[in-house]
């Protein structure tokens, strides 16, 4: 297993090529954020414009909107149940965030059932929260997920639903032979976060601590993932994962020593700085 350095930052953060529009940047669908939890889609959003991404879109409930924008006006906004709208966007998207406050009632469910339908070979998709229990709830859908490029990143109690593997027993060997027959990636959130890549590799974070432990924390991690894979396509899939997950708790680990606790919402609004000076010279 290897530790992540801070040396993967300067390797795949690079300076934006002088030609380029916001398409260079790609385009991100983040799709979640019922009536109780439009704030974990909101983070997620938010969170991928600060990191990069050329163009968001945030399909969620259309209570969600005014707050969405209120915070966010780059951001473009669907109705998660208008079905053909979401899947127009899509189709547009290179990458896709599904599962930050989607919830798990059965609108929830037909909303991710929606999206896989509409995956293709060339998307990316961030299975997160929600989206991760209605998958272990409904493992029909599993198969189906596997035509795109996959990454799940549970927590340790959503890691057992989605694995069965219970909490004590989720050792190295076990959750990479269930990453293998998954056939995805696997973010495993924890205290030093593990990172079970298709290729075979096992990455290990050695930063980030207690001060993150804050509702939301996850789900801005979603939308760095993204911006990252979205962006940064001169790299491999799992330094862009690497790098995503470790500039997270980077910025949360620096902010830590002046805060008791850092806010999702302080790490959004560090991105754009900590990316600018970490970037390849
Ligand atoms: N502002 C918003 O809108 C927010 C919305 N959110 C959205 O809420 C949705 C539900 O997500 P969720 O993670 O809150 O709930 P769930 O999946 O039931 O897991 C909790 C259960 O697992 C247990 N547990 C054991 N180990 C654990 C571990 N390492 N990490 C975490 N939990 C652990 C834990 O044990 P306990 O705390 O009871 O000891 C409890 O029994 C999801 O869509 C998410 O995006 C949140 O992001 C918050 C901000
Ligand atoms: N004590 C801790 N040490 C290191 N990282 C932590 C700690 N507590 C939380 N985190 C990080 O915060 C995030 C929590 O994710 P998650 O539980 O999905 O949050 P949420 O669903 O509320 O957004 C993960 O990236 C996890 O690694
Ligand atoms: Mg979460």
């Amino acid at each position: 297993m290897k530790k992540i350095a801070d040396d993967i930052l300067n390797k795949v953060i690079s300076s934006r090529p002088i030609i380029s529009y916001k398409g260079s940047f790609g385009r991100v669908i983040t799709i979640g954020g019922n009536e109780e939890y439009g704030g974990a889609i909101i983070m997620a959003t938010n969170a991928a414009v600060h990191a990069g991404a050329g163009l968001v879109t945030c399909a969620t409930s259309k209570i969600n909107v005014t707050a969405l924008h209120a915070q966010l006006p780059e951001a473009m906004f669907i109705d998660y149940t208008d079905t053909t709208k979401l899947n127009q966007a899509i189709t547009k998207s290179n990458v896709v965030v599904i599962g930050p406050g989607l919830g798990t009632t059965a609108q929830s469910l037909a909303i991710l059932k929606t999206t896989i339908a509409a995956l293709s070979a060339n998307h990316f998709i961030i299975v997160d929260g929600s989206a991760i229990t209605l998958l272990a709830k409904n493992r029909n859908l599993l198969s189906q997920l596997k035509i795109a490029n996959v990454i799940f990143t549970p927590h340790e109690m959503e890691w057992q639903r989605l694995s069965g593997i219970p909490i004590p027993n989720q050792d190295i060997k076990s959750n990479q032979s269930k990453q293998e027959s998954l056939s995805a990636n696997v973010v495993l959130k924890k205290y030093h976060t593990e990172i079970y890549h298709t290729n075979g590799s096992i990455s290990q974070l050695s930063i980030g601590g207690p001060y993150m432990s804050t509702g939301g924390m996850g789900d801005t991690l979603t939308g760095i993932i993204a911006a990252f894979l979205c962006q940064f396509k001169q790299v491999s899939t799992s330094d862009r994962i690497d790098a995503a997950v470790y500039i997270h708790s980077a910025v949360a680990s620096s902010l830590a020593t002046q805060k008791y606790v850092v806010l999702p919402s302080d790490i959004i609004a560090e991105l754009q700085h900590y990316m600018l000076i970490s970037q390849k010279k």
